[in-house]
């Protein structure tokens, strides 16, 4: 009871706003080692979701996890990143906030994000189109650029709205494909821009072959993220990939 009088529901000091697909799960349960972190366990989908938004702060704050005075509530909703209203509404509720993105290889991303809704719609017993069919235009056979999974992909286009609320100094840039391959040196620039002492160490993370990604550890326990992540991409044509490499670079 002592224990529990000294925590509360706060409101976050720290958001993850995208990108979906990025890796911005791992972000959050890595972060979460960290004691001075304290996290949303689910996607929040306050800013993005206007039914949600409509419930007001107090409904905001409720979803938050218990935590301690001297603790750094964060939510991740991979959504914001690319809902229109987000930056304005995070900037209303609190313009010192600091805002985490983690991005990834754009292509990479697009097909990630293809694969998700494929495996939902195979559980399904649906079909799907190929992603070759949905990335390219059916007639000029150049990239689609109508197609959501690389409209999300188009991260200079979301972020300027950010940047119309935000500073720079606000918003962390997280890559994605290093936070795949060496975890730690992203995760100790997130602890510096989060005004946190350092923590996290190798000791927090493991390399598990099997599936090919870092899990984590504390003192409690381990473990790994959930078979979601790392999802089999399909083979992509070459071409059309060389296609949207050459969109993404121009
Ligand atoms: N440590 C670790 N373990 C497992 N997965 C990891 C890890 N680090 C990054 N990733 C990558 O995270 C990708 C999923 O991204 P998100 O968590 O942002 O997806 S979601 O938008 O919340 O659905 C997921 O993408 P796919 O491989 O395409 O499934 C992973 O590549």
């Amino acid at each position: 009871m002592l224990h529990l009088k000294k925590t509360k529901k706060r409101l976050p000091k720290a958001i993850i706003v995208g990108v979906r697909k990025a890796g911005t799960r791992a972000l959050l349960e890595m972060l979460n080692l960290h004691p001075k972190i304290a996290k949303a366990s689910s996607e929040v989908h306050f800013f993005d979701i206007a039914e949600n938004y409509e419930k007001g702060l107090d409904w905001y704050r409720h979803q938050m996890p218990y935590s301690y005075a001297d603790q750094i509530t964060i939510e991740k909703s991979p959504a914001y990143f690319i809902t229109e209203e987000t930056p304005q509404r995070i900037y209303q509720m609190n313009n010192t906030m600091k805002l985490l993105l983690i991005v990834r290889d754009p292509t990479e991303r697009a097909i990630s994000d293809y694969t998700q809704i494929y495996s939902h719609k195979q559980e399904k017993n649906k079909n799907y189109d190929r992603f070759e069919d949905l990335a390219l235009d059916p007639e000029t056979k150049e990239v689609n650029t109508h197609y959501k999974a690389i409209r999300t992909s188009v991260y200079h286009r979301h972020m300027s709205q950010w940047l119309k609320y935000f500073p720079l100094e606000q918003i962390c840039v997280v890559d994605g494909d290093k936070l795949v391959k060496d975890p730690l040196p992203e995760l100790q620039r997130v602890e510096t821009f989060l005004g946190l002492e350092r923590y996290l160490s190798n000791k927090n993370l493991y390399y598990n072959a099997s599936r090919g990604f870092y899990c984590l550890r504390n003192d409690t326990m381990n473990k790994c993220l959930s078979d979601s992540k790392g999802r089999q991409h399909p083979d992509v044509d070459p071409k059309v990939i060389a296609k949207l490499h050459h969109y993404s670079a121009t």
